[in-house]
This record gives structure tokens, sequence and C-alpha cells, in this order.
């Protein structure tokens, strides 16, 4: 388990529209927040069903609630999106994406973590692979415990695309904030493990028993991917 830096909650929804709905809300609160703090919100959005379950920010009702509290703060100029470069290698496309997270750190707009010393992204949202993966860190792959690089890569994954690259902990645990965002029954068996109610199927801690938050980690949960947590839990 990682060693817990920020506080853990886990909230748990009826559905996954529940839970787009809260996410909305959760994302449009944090903007106005770092917003006031800095005049900046910095957001790493992983793929999956993450990118539809974000649908509410952009959807009335919660459009007007989204709008005044993060679009409209945080109008986002093509500039300011970081895509990954799909032309290069996966290792040159790694090794793109990190000089440009350097650069945003000597351009100031990434602060490092005075824990870590890596950058720090205000918000995190993150999806979870029912063998407990998270971003593009796979259980059976050794870059997972990658402690030095910002971001690496994989040409093999177990998950198609079978080219990635994927931040690496040391950039992921620096976050203030991050979004475990999971639902579906399939993944009932890894959110138990993933909270420590359970243990590993292969005694093996997968990667999302290693993420952690400096501030805080929230879970959130559609009532199928919470059915195994216990009812106190
Ligand atoms: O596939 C990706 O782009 C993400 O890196 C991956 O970590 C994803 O969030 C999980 O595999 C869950 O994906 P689903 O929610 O689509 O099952």
């Amino acid at each position: 388990m990682a060693t817990q830096k920020g506080k853990k909650t886990v909230l748990k929804f009826d559905s996954e529209e529940d839970v787009s709905k809260a996410l909305a809300k959760y994302t449009a609160d944090l903007s106005e927040k770092f917003i006031k703090q800095k005049g900046s919100f910095t957001v790493v959005l992983s793929g999956g069903s993450l990118i539809d379950t974000m649908r509410k920010l952009v959807e009335p009702p919660n459009y007007k609630l989204a709008l005044d509290g993060f679009l409209s703060k945080v109008p986002i100029p093509s500039s300011n999106i970081y895509a990954i470069n799909d032309k290069e290698s996966p290792e040159g496309a790694a090794a793109d994406y990190e000089a440009r997270l350097k650069k945003l750190v000597e351009s100031k707009v990434l602060p490092l973590s005075a824990i870590s010393g890596f950058p720090k992204f205000d918000l995190m949202l993150l999806g979870m692979g029912p063998d407990g993966h998270v971003a593009s860190l796979f259980p059976s792959r050794p870059h997972r415990h990658e402690k030095e690089r910002l971001v690496t890569f994989i040409t093999d994954s177990p998950k198609p695309p079978p080219p990635r690259i994927t931040f690496t902990f040391p950039v992921i645990n620096s976050a203030s904030e991050i979004a475990m965002v999971v639902t579906g029954a399939e993944l009932a068996n890894m959110v138990d493990v993933a909270l420590g109610n359970a243990p590993p199927p292969d005694g093996i801690p997968p990667p999302c028993t290693e993420v952690s938050a400096e501030e805080e980690l929230t879970w959130f949960l559609d009532k199928d991917a919470a059915s195994k947590l216990q009812t106190s839990g």
C-alpha cells in the first residue's frame, strides 16, 4: 500500500450518472479553488471511460455550474492542452512529453512538490483497469516501479493499444488532488483490493494500491464498483 500522504475519501453513488454529476461539481469546485489561489488550474486526464464520465462538465443542467465554476474561468486555449505526440515512437513520445513537462516547470506553470521534488499537478483524473492498472502502469510491467523519470513508455501494453506512454508514480503521487473514477461491477473485486480490504489475487499489490495524493485522493464509485466493499467501508 502507498504510504498515504494526504487524505483518502471514498464516495459511493447509485449510478454512473450520479458519479458523472458529482465529478463535474468536484472538478468545477477545485477549479474555483485553484484559480482563486494561484490564477491557474492544471489537470491531467486519463483515457478510457473516464472521458465519457466527464460529460456532465459540459451538459445541462451542470453546464451552468461547470461554466461558472470551470469552463468560464479556465477557457482552455488549445496551446494549454498537451496531447501525446503520437507521430513519435513510444520512446520518442515519452521523451517529448517529459521535455514539455520540464518546460512547464521552468516557466512556472507547474510547481515542484515540496515533498517529492517532482512536478505537481493540481488534479489528476484517473481510471482503473480490472487488473488494477492505473494510467498505463500495469501490474506485470516493470515500468510501474520507475522512480526517476517523469514519463515512461511501454510497447506491449496488456490493454490495447500496445504502445503507450504514461506518467510515472513519482509524478502521479505528487498531485494535490487525485480522483479515481471507477464504475461497473467488473471492477468491484479490484476496488476491494485497492482500498486495502482484500488481499491482491496473486499476492502482489497492484498499481492501484500505490496511488496517493498530497492533499486528497477521492474514489468516485458507483454502486456496482463498490458492491464488494464492507457496508461500513
Ligand atoms: O486506457 C487508458 O487510456 C487509461 O490509461 C487506463 O488507465 C484506463 O483509465 C483504465 O484502463 C480504465 O479504462 P476503462 O474505464 O475504459 O475501463
